[in-house]
């Protein structure tokens, strides 16, 4: 699945959020959206998927309007994990997870032995089984994220798009839910604050600040101390981690008196 964005403008209220974006994610490719708070970056997801009515330009998939879908068809193919994960009404895990089904099934229709066994392998690779039983809405903030990236996951999407999936997460299930999601081997979209790890689980990057992308590449290309000063306004060494052999960021920051 192919996501093209071209020249996409949103305007929340009165303010112009996001002033003419364009990126693309290829087929099985990883993309991630790296920026400082409040230039854009959940507003331009959320027109990606629906929720933001756009000013004016295009979201496609595989060259098909997004805006002109129906929401269950949208859902067939996108499955988004999003950065606040409250909702009005209770469901125990297993349900909540379930509902990733819904976008595939017709009216009336109900749950296959398939759907129940997708379900629970999910629940046992997201390490969310002993909690199946469990309302929703008792979780935890990192165990709500992993309820919601395993119900994205049975919605079988072509895309995932991601704002923040680590967000409360401890060290151990972040890798876990990057490494879940890199495994699913689908084209993903994603926004991550951290840095070495969107270098780590990405494949290509953009930049924004205030409503733009100011610069693209790979991460090893893009993420230099010129787009850090750039982008975050912070100096900083870019080095690679002599253990992992990764990419890594040495913020220095100065030092107010
Ligand atoms: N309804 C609204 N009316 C006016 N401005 C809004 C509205 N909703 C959000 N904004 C503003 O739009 C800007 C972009 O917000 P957005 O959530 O997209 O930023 P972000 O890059 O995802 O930030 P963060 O990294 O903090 O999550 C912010 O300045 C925010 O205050």
């Amino acid at each position: 699945m192919e996501l093209a964005v071209k020249d996409v403008h949103v305007t929340l209220g009165k303010a112009k959020i996001v002033n003419g974006v364009s990126l693309h994610v290829g087929e099985r490719q990883s993309v991630g959206i790296i920026g400082p708070n409040g230039c854009g970056k959940s507003t331009l997801l959320k027109a990606i998927y629906r929720v933001n009515p756009i000013d004016s330009g295009e979201v496609l998939l595989n060259g098909q309007n997004v805006t002109k879908m129906s929401p269950k068809e949208a859902a067939r193919h996108i499955a988004v994990v999003g950065q606040f994960n409250e909702l009005a009404f209770d469901f125990s895990v297993q349900d909540m997870v379930l509902m990733g089904r819904s976008p595939h099934k017709k009216m009336m229709e109900g749950y296959s032995e398939a759907d129940y066994k997708l379900v629970e392998d999910t629940l046992r690779k997201t390490e969310l089984y002993p909690l199946r039983q469990r309302s929703y809405l008792s979780l935890s903030g990192g165990e709500k994220q992993r309820v919601i990236l395993a119900r994205a996951i049975v919605q079988q999407p072509e895309l995932l798009i991601l704002d923040e999936p680590t967000n409360h997460l401890d060290i151990k299930f972040q890798f876990e839910v990057l490494n879940l999601v890199k495994d699913l081997n689908i084209s993903t979209l994603c926004v991550l604050h951290n840095i070495e790890l969107s270098a780590r689980y990405c494949d290509y990057l953009y930049a924004m600040k205030q409503g733009r992308i100011v610069a693209e590449g790979a991460p090893n290309k893009l993420i230099t101390k010129e787009t850090i000063r750039t982008i975050y306004d912070v100096e900083s060494e870019i080095y690679t981690n002599p253990i992992t052999q990764d990419l890594a960021v040495a913020f220095l920051p100065t030092r107010r008196k």
